[in-house]
């Protein structure tokens, strides 16, 4: 049996120590860590840390915290990174942060190849659809997550134990059931915080809802509705909004220096064009139409640019940059400073992605939506319209027809959507929700280090 031994917050006597010392570095082997690392897969943090754990010891100890995702799209670790930036900035050395896919590191096929997975299932439209709806009913995805814990369940627990964490937070649908099984079967339910991070903004998969997380956080009303529908209860469900990069927020350059900074057109409206993380949707019809309707067709002269990112979409960024533009055209692979691009733009066209929505809300950015992925991202479209906040189209030639009014004839239409996007910002989002983990955290007083340690089979817990 392991023991833990809890140390107060002031003064350690020596018995204590030497406790500390007999029973191992439960309560303080993150001590070493005094500054706060991020992604540190450092295997050497017990090491050489006998002095600084003494000058430690009385100091409540840096708590480690486990963000579960996965790159399924760009938006579960754009909201994990903007977590961790959150907890960094209002809380400095105090957590410990580490952004992971223990799917990906720890665990065989299928599991460690979502990524690839759900690349070819978007693609094929279709088949997401079927895999997204006939997978909803729980005794299903019951059914399918059982029976990868059966296979995996040992080697995502190792995967949780390598980072000891204090407090998990799961931002991906796939991630709560196997990850708090585990913690069930070590017996860590009420030691390890479990809590997840909806980063859907409506019509998400019920996989996301598990009653026995501590908090559930839902991007909007609507999600939080599902939440209790699927069995949670009021004190587990918080409604702060979709967590968006801390720097987004912060900092907030003019548009005239950002497009200075960007070398774009000072005067020209500027429409960005993009498809999420993986470049998705109809981008290409859409910037050739562009192209063609931003052109006034009398002086010769453009009356607008445009900002195309692809994203990973290597192929579409280099068909793009082929073309010969008559107008100002940016092409641009996968950007890492999103905030400047949508703050030196005037509007957006993009598909449903969440985060792409939140992000350009926050921007104050008018939203053309050009696609949804079937399932999570169908119900962005009346988060969005319904909110006035923008419009929906497949077509690209209408697209182009209504970016061209916007620039020209229904300049107060511009305006009035891009009030309304603001209106329905929640820049505050991922502020909020880092705070009420960090109150979570000390309800439940100074943390042990939480003794992990390898279990039996995983047939004890089902
Ligand atoms: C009887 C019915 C048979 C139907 C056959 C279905 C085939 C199932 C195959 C894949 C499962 C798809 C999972 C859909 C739910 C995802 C929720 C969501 O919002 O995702 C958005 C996110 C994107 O942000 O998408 C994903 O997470 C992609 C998941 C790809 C899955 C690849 C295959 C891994 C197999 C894991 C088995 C676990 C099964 C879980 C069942 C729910
Ligand atoms: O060059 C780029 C392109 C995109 N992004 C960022 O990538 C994220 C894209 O996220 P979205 O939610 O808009 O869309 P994805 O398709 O990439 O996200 C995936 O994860 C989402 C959950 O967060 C949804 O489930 C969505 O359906 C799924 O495809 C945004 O933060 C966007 O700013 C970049 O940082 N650089």
């Amino acid at each position: 049996m392991v023991m833990t031994v809890a140390y107060p917050k002031k003064a350690v006597s020596l018995t204590e120590k030497v406790l500390q010392r007999v029973y191992g570095n439960h309560s303080t082997s993150s001590s070493s860590n005094l500054g706060c690392s991020f992604d540190s897969d450092d295997d050497n943090e017990e090491d050489g840390e006998s002095t600084v754990e003494l000058m430690q010891i009385g100091a409540e100890r840096t708590k480690n915290v486990l963000i579960l995702m996965s790159d399924t799209g760009g938006g579960h670790r754009a909201s994990a990174e903007a977590i961790r930036d959150a907890f960094k900035i209002e809380f400095g050395d105090e957590y410990r942060i580490f952004v992971k896919d223990v799917c990906k590191e720890y665990a065989g096929w299928p599991l460690n190849d979502m990524e690839r997975s759900y690349k070819f299932m978007v693609k094929h439209v279709q088949l997401w659809k079927v895999a997204f709806h006939s997978t909803s009913p729980k005794w299903i995805h019951s059914c399918y997550l059982a029976a990868m814990a059966a296979y995996y369940a040992k080697e995502v627990e190792a995967g949780l134990m390598e980072y000891k964490p204090d407090i998990i937070i799961s931002v991906h649908p796939l991630m709560q059931h196997i990850p708090l099984w585990v913690l069930k079967w070590q017996g860590l339910q009420k030691k390890v915080i479990f809590v997840t991070v909806i980063t859907d903004l409506n019509t998400c998969h019920p996989t996301w809802f598990h009653p026995r997380v501590n908090r559930c956080y839902c991007p909007s009303k609507g999600v939080a509705k599902r939440a209790s529908y699927f069995g949670l209860e009021e004190s587990q469900i918080r409604v702060f909004g979709l967590p968006i990069r801390p720097s987004f927020v912060r900092a907030v350059i003019s548009k005239d220096n950002l497009r200075l900074e960007l070398q774009m057109d000072p005067i020209l409206p500027a429409v960005l064009l993009m498809g999420g993380g993986e470049g998705m949707g109809p981008v290409k019809e859409t910037a050739m139409a562009l192209g063609e309707s931003l052109l006034d067709k009398e002086t010769r002269k453009p009356i607008g640019q445009l900002i195309i990112i692809c994203g990973r979409n290597r192929t579409l960024a280099s068909t793009l940059q082929s073309e010969e533009w008559k107008i100002p055209v940016k092409v641009r692979g996968f950007e890492t400073q999103m905030e400047k691009w949508m703050g030196a733009c005037d509007c957006i066209i993009t598909k449903a992605g969440p985060g792409t929505i939140a992000e350009a809300l926050i921007r104050g950015l008018p939203i053309i939506l050009n696609d949804y992925i079937p399932g999570q991202e169908k119900g962005n479209v009346p988060y969005v319209v319904d909110n006035g906040a923008g419009v929906f189209t497949r077509s690209p030639k209408e697209t182009a027809r209504i970016v061209t009014q916007w620039f020209s004839t229904k300049t107060d239409e511009l305006k009035r959507m891009s009030e309304n996007a603001l209106k329905l910002a929640q820049p505050e989002a991922v502020v909020d929700i880092v705070k009420d983990i960090h109150g979570l955290a000390a309800q439940r007083g100074p943390l042990a280090r939480v003794p992990y340690m390898l279990t039996a089979s995983f047939t004890s817990i089902i």
